[in-house]
Order: structure tokens, then C-alpha cells, then sequence
């Protein structure tokens, strides 16, 4: 255990727990990485509570993994999501903490505090990687180590402000760690790959330098990952939403984007297991988009007009693979888009980020697939781009994402472009994702996948 981390389970968790209770309630459904968004919650139950620093100090800290339930109990109450809290409780907050008020705390062992978001503090970042580099063991808590890299004490913390899905702290611009936010029992990709990866010696991707774990039940849960800060780095989101600005193309970067994903693809073939689809994989395979379709049109009535026309890109594919066409697949990033690109000072791509869409079961997530899968996400990503441009040049998106797959063709030797049945259910399947997502996260976007859903729904080859 490290030295400089006071630490103990706590035998009073429940009751912590149940004072935190209503403040959590009205406080957990505002966060943007909170999934379960529409449907109230109703309790909570703890599956683990961790001291970080004593409760009565100046400053306590508290690591909390909290399911919570949503629904009425008669309707049958699913079991709810497992979220990772890290809260921080202080007699009084000082005004550059506002933000992260969670509220004031009347009763249990912390009546009398305010509690927050303790990832906006430093001193509870620093008490983390503390942990991280001291490779601790913290009640459920384990953390774990690449002993090749070094990890300098004393980093100083700065939180990352930007939307995300989880949370991230940035220290002393040599490490990131993300804190994820929904935890989920197995093995999970955002660790997987990276680690794999590293031991290609595949340089695209941040090695993971040191992750922290809980085991509960047998199941391990990864609750975050530390790795290497790409220094000057701007997100291929950022660069081509300026290249738009100012009226110029980013083909020159997309086909970098290309081989860069191709690399990292040849990687992630030859480091785990691939397996050939055919018509008995291919069948679920389709019938899971069908199905995503269907929930999306129940839940996002704009989609509906749309669904037959969309429907037809899945038959199409439905139909190769009963003429006994078969489809290579392999382990793949699984939500890629311009996000997840970073690009350094030196103009070197990195791709990050390989947790898979988060809403998926995770066993879907880890499911070899084929490439096209991840090559859809960046064809729509620049179609995004253009959609959010104010007046973008014609041909804009369409210059990109021909340059991205002749640049993943030209590592590869595979242009996805050859299998046009596949990119369309594929990329028919990420517009689809997208009109939920921003249905739930972000309203005002919603317009940007349904042009796309127009377009696919439109675009029956047959
Ligand atoms: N290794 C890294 N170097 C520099 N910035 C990074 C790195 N990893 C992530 N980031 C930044 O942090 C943000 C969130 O990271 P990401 O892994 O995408 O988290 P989330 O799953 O919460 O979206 C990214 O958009 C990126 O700007
Ligand atoms: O935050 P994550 O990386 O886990 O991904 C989720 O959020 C993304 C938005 O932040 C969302 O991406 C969609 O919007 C992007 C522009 O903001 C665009 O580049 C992507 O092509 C589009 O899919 C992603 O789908 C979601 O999983």
C-alpha cells in the first residue's frame, strides 16, 4: 500500500450511502457521462466504498462504485448501471470548486460537510496517481503498472474541461489518466488494446503506463487508465473544423488518418484473434442492426419515415452472406471517429480511446468485427465535419473520405471501398447510433446524423 495514501473499506458504506442519497439523486442524472438519461433514478445500492482520506480532516475523500437504479420497482427495475464517484467532502468549498458542488450533507458520517466532484480538486488527482505509481492495493482497489515506464511524484494535476464520456485529469503534460465513468465487469478494451498494441511495439497508439482495478465477485472492473500525454496535441475534430474555417481541405490529413488506422489494424490482426464470418455470424450480426434500428425509431420518432429505406442497406448484406459470401474479422477500435484522433506537434497521428461505443454489452465491444466497422465511423466523422461548417466547400467530406481509404488501402492492401454493401450497413448502423446518442446528449445535433440518415435511406444500390 503507499505510504502517502491513507486508506481503509469502509464498513459504514451503506450509510454513507444513504446520506448522500438524495444529493446524488439530483446530482448524478445532470452529468453528461451519466447513461442512463430520460429515466429517473430511484435508489442506489453500494457495490464498494473506499476511504482515500479520512473522513473529519480537512479534506475527505471517499471512492465509491454505486449502481444506480432506475424505474419503478413494479415495472420490474433493471438492475442499473455501476458508476465510479470519487467524492471529496470539505466543511465549506472555496469558490474555484463551485462547479463540482454535489451538495450539503445533513446526516451519517458526513453530516455537516458540502461534498463534490473530487476530480476537480488536486490534491484527491494527486492522491491518485499516487496510488497509480505506488502500484496500491485499496480495499477492492488494485492498481497496476508497466515497470518500463518511469512516473515522476509531485505531477501537478489540471482536470480536462472538454465533453467526455468519462473523465479525465491531465498531470504536469506527461500523463493522462481516465477515470471511466460507467464501470462494467470483464476485460475491458480501453486497457485490452492499448496493452496489446504495446506489445507490437505499435507506436500510434499511448501505451498504457498504469491502471487502477476493482475485483468484486471474481470479475475485475477497470476503473481507469494512465497513460502518456501526446504533448501539442490537437484532435482531428479541432484541426478539420479550422481547415473548414478557413475554406481549405484536409484530404492531405485524412489520407494520413487512413494509414494510420490501417497500422493500427494490421496490429490488432496480428496480436489477437481473427476469425472469417459467414452466413451463421453474419445473420446475428445483421439482425443486432435491425434490431438497433427498430429501438432507435421507438425512441427517436424523426428516424421513423426513414426506417424501411434504411432497413434495405441491411438486407443487402443479409443477402451476400446467404449467397455464402464470407467477411474477414478481427479485434477493431469500435468508435472511431475524428475524436479520437490526435495529431502532435510533429504532426504524427495517434488514435485514442478504445472503450468501443459505451452503451454496447461489453462482450459486443471485445466481438472480432470487420474493419469496415471502424472505417464507417471516420466516413461519418467527416461528414459530421461538414455538416457543422457554416458554408463547407462542395465536395468537402467526399474529397476526405475518398483520401481515407485510399490511405488505408495503400498499408493494408485492402480498400474498403471494394466491399460497398458492407461500408453501407455499416455506416447505416453508426448514423443510427448517432441519432440516439445525440438525441440524448446533444438535441441541437441531431440534425447532422439525420441528413445522413436521409442520404443512406436514399441510397438503396439494388
Ligand atoms: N494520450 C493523450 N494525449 C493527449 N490528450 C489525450 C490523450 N488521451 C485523451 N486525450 C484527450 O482527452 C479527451 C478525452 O479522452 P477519451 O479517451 O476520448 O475519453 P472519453 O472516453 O471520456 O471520451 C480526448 O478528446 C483528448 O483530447
Ligand atoms: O465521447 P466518445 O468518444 O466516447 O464518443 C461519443 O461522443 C462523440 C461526440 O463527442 C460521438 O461522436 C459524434 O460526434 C463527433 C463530433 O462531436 C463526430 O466526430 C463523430 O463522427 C460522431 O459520431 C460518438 O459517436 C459517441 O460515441
Amino acid at each position: 500500500m503507499a505510504e502517502t495514501v491513507t486508506t481503509r473499506t469502509l464498513t459504514t458504506g451503506p450509510g454513507l450511502l444513504a446520506s448522500l442519497d438524495p444529493l446524488l439523486r439530483e446530482w448524478l442524472p445532470r452529468q453528461r457521462w451519466f447513461a442512463g438519461k430520460g429515466r429517473p433514478v430511484t435508489g442506489f445500492s453500494l457495490v464498494a466504498a473506499t476511504e482515500l482520506l479520512p473522513a473529519g480532516g480537512p479534506l475527505g475523500l471517499h471512492h465509491l462504485l454505486v449502481r444506480a437504479h432506475q424505474g419503478a420497482p413494479h415495472q420490474g427495475t433493471l438492475p442499473g448501471d455501476c458508476y465510479q464517484l470519487l467524492i471529496g467532502a470539505r466543511e465549506a468549498l472555496p469558490p474555484h470548486l463551485a462547479p463540482a458542488l454535489i451538495g450539503h450533507v445533513t446526516e451519517g458520517p458526513l453530516a455537516g460537510t458540502t461534498i463534490y466532484d473530487a476530480l476537480y480538486d488536486t490534491r484527491p488527482a494527486e492522491v491518485l496517481l499516487e496510488a497509480l505509481r505506488s502500484g496500491a492495493r485499496i480495499g477492492a482497489l488494485r492498481c497496476d503498472r508497466d515497470p518500463t515506464q518511469e512516473i515522476r511524484a509531485g505531477l501537478v494535476p489540471r482536470r480536462v474541461t472538454s465533453e467526455q464520456s468519462n473523465s479525465s485529469v491531465i498531470y504536469g503534460d506527461t500523463f493522462i489518466l481516465k477515470l471511466l465513468r460507467r464501470v462494467v465487469p470483464g476485460i475491458n478494451p480501453d486497457l485490452e488494446l492499448p496493452l496489446a498494441l504495446a506489445r507490437e511495439g505499435v507506436r500510434r497508439v499511448p501505451p498504457p503506463t498504469a491502471w487502477m482495478q476493482a475485483e468484486l465477485g471474481g470479475e475485475p472492473y477497470v476503473l481507469g487508465v494512465l497513460q502518456p500525454f501526446v504533448q501539442g496535441a490537437a484532435d482531428g475534430w479541432e484541426l478539420a473544423l479550422r481547415r473548414l474555417a478557413k475554406d481549405e481541405d484536409f484530404a492531405g490529413e485524412a489520407r494520413a488518418l487512413g494509414r494510420a488506422t490501417a497500422e493500427v489494424h494490421t496490429a490488432l490482426a496480428r496480436a489477437l484473434p481473427t476469425t472469417t464470418l459467414g452466413h451463421a455470424h453474419m445473420d446475428p450480426l445483421v439482425a443486432g442492426m435491425v434490431e438497433r434500428l427498430e429501438q432507435a425509431a421507438q425512441a427517436v420518432p424523426a428516424l421513423r419515415p426513414y426506417a424501411p429505406g434504411l432497413r434495405t442497406a441491411y438486407t443487402a448484406l443479409a443477402d451476400l452472406a446467404a449467397e455464402g459470401h464470407t467477411w474477414t474479422a478481427q479485434r477493431v477500435h469500435g468508435d472511431l471517429h475524428l475524436g479520437q484522433c490526435l495529431r502532435s506537434a510533429s504532426g504524427e497521428w495517434s488514435l485514442i480511446d478504445f472503450e468501443g461505443e459505451p452503451a454496447r454489452p461489453l462482450a459486443e465491444r471485445r466481438m472480432p468485427q470487420p474493419i469496415e466497422r471502424d472505417v464507417a465511423g471516420m466516413l461519418r466523422s467527416f461528414d459530421y465535419a461538414a455538416h457543422s461548417a457554416e458554408s463547407p466547400a462542395p465536395g468537402w467530406a467526399a474529397a476526405c473520405r475518398a483520401a481515407y481509404c485510399s490511405g488505408y488501402a495503400e498499408v493494408s492492401g485492402v480498400d474498403p471501398r471494394t466491399d460497398p454493401v458492407l461500408l453501407r450497413a455499416f455506416e447505416t448502423d453508426k448514423a443510427v447510433y448517432e441519432v440516439v446518442y445525440e438525441a440524448r446528449h446533444r438535441p441541437d445535433w441531431l440534425p447532422v446524423p439525420l441528413s445522413a440518415v436521409r442520404r443512406l435511406a436514399a441510397s438503396d444500390p439494388s
